[in-house]
């Protein structure tokens, strides 16, 4: 699994028992998913169909810092399923675990359109391509 990105917990990410807000986490592991499948697939108009069941592990506190891991379960027709990891840098528990995050490719009057897509592509494979 490869971890892209890096949140720092701040007091607006808090919940009223000051540990980080489980919604704030979740829209940050939607936005980290729709990112990656709309990189992965070239398409913009790539929308969260599904997410399996969450499991909160442990938490984050105010200063912590925590880390999004994505990666690719299976490449459909016109889905993408990801799975998702979120780690604690400080304390290094797992914080989070999502088995399956379905990302749909859409054309533009929002329908599923097929990707085309087979494999994870690198920037590097993209650049030999052109
Ligand atoms: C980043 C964001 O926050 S986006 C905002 C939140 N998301 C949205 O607003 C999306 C709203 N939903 C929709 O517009 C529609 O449900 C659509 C267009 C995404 C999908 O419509 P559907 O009629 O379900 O499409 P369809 O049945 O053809 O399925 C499309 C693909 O999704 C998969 N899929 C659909 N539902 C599920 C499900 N419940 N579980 C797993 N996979 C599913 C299908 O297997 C199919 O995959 P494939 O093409 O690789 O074979």
């Amino acid at each position: 699994m490869r971890f892209h990105t890096r949140k720092w917990i701040k007091p607006e990410d808090l919940n009223p028992n000051g540990t980080l807000f489980g919604g704030r986490l979740l829209e940050w592991i939607d936005e980290e998913a729709a990112l990656y499948a709309i990189i992965q697939l070239e398409n913009p108009k790539t929308v969260t169909k599904y997410i399996s069941e969450i499991d909160f592990i442990s938490s984050a506190k105010q200063g912590e810092i925590v880390e999004i891991g994505i990666e690719v379960v299976k490449f459909g027709t016109a889905s993408l399923t990801l799975k998702c990891e979120v780690r604690n840098k400080m304390t290094r528990q797992t914080v989070i675990k999502v088995d399956k995050i379905i990302m749909v490719s859409l054309d533009n009057n929002g329908n599923p359109e097929p990707h085309g897509k087979h494999k994870v592509e690198f920037v590097k494979d993209r650049l030999n391509e052109t």
